[in-house]
């Protein structure tokens, strides 16, 4: 890894965070690039500071000190985060976060608010397509509780592509999910990755989501411990030994 900021779609540069309340220093001096259509698994034990580094890149916090460069321009630059993040980044979490009262076609054009203007007619379009891109057009009228958990995640990974992204984040995407659903969801980032070159950025603890990455991070107490292909290799042979 080089650590010039522009030779990346998205740069940490020596990153470090603690969080003030438990005293925890969460990150200590972390560089971490993803390039464009490239996808990186980050590994490593419980509370290693995974999370906090895909908030970081996300911009969904900000370092202590260090910085996070998006195609070369620091983020703390910024005047307008909130819209850069929803036009630029999809996000996927475990735990889904699509709101109940809205049905599945609702929840897909939530973050199109936020994104260049579209009529409603346009946005309803737009929904009913990403939702037969997962899968989901038959279920487009019904609410996340009328939904099974596996389908659940692929309208919140609709909803993660409302805005057309560059770069997928996800936290555990597969950690609610069992096997045939969590391999549903694989091949669809699989395909999404391919047909829309999309870079994709995930934390995880499941071997089988670090084998498809092109690159793996492995962290431990706020570092990074290994970084590259081969740490794929050590990183899926420890976890599978110890889980
Ligand atoms: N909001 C917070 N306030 C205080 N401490 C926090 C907060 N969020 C995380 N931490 C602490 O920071 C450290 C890193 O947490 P983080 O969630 O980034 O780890 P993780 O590697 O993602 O863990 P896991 O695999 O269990 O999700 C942990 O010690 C955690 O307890």
């Amino acid at each position: 890894m080089t650590d010039d900021p522009a030779e990346y779609l998205l740069f940490a540069d020596r990153v470090h965070k603690t969080y003030p309340d438990g005293k925890v220093r969460a990150l200590t001096g972390v560089s971490l690039g993803v390039r464009m259509g490239e996808s990186v698994a980050i590994t490593g034990p419980s509370g290693c500071g995974k999370s906090t580094l895909l908030n970081l890149l996300g911009a969904l916090d900000r370092p202590d000190s260090g910085e996070v460069y998006f195609r070369g321009e620091p983020l703390s630059k910024r005047r307008d985060l909130d819209r850069f993040r929803a036009r630029q980044i999809g996000f996927v979490f475990q735990s889904f976060f699509l709101l109940p009262t809205l049905t599945a076609r609702e929840n897909v054009q939530v973050p199109m608010f936020e994104g260049p203007p579209l009529s409603a007619h346009a946005r309803a379009k737009k929904a009913e397509s990403l939702l037969e891109l997962v899968g989901m057009s038959g279920r487009a009228g019904h609410r996340p509780a009328q939904l099974s958990v596996g389908e659940r995640q692929r309208v919140a990974l609709a909803r993660a592509l409302a805005n057309d992204p560059v770069l997928l984040l996800a936290d555990e995407p597969t950690g609610n999910l069992d096997s045939e659903n969590a391999a549903r969801v694989l091949d669809l980032l699989a395909t999404l990755r391919q047909d829309r070159k999309l870079a994709l950025l995930v934390v995880t603890h499941s071997p089988d989501v670090a084998l498809r990455a092109d690159r793996v991070v492995r962290m431990k107490d706020g570092q990074v411990l290994l970084d590259g292909v081969a740490a794929a290799a050590v990183a899926t042979r420890r976890e599978s030994v110890s889980s």
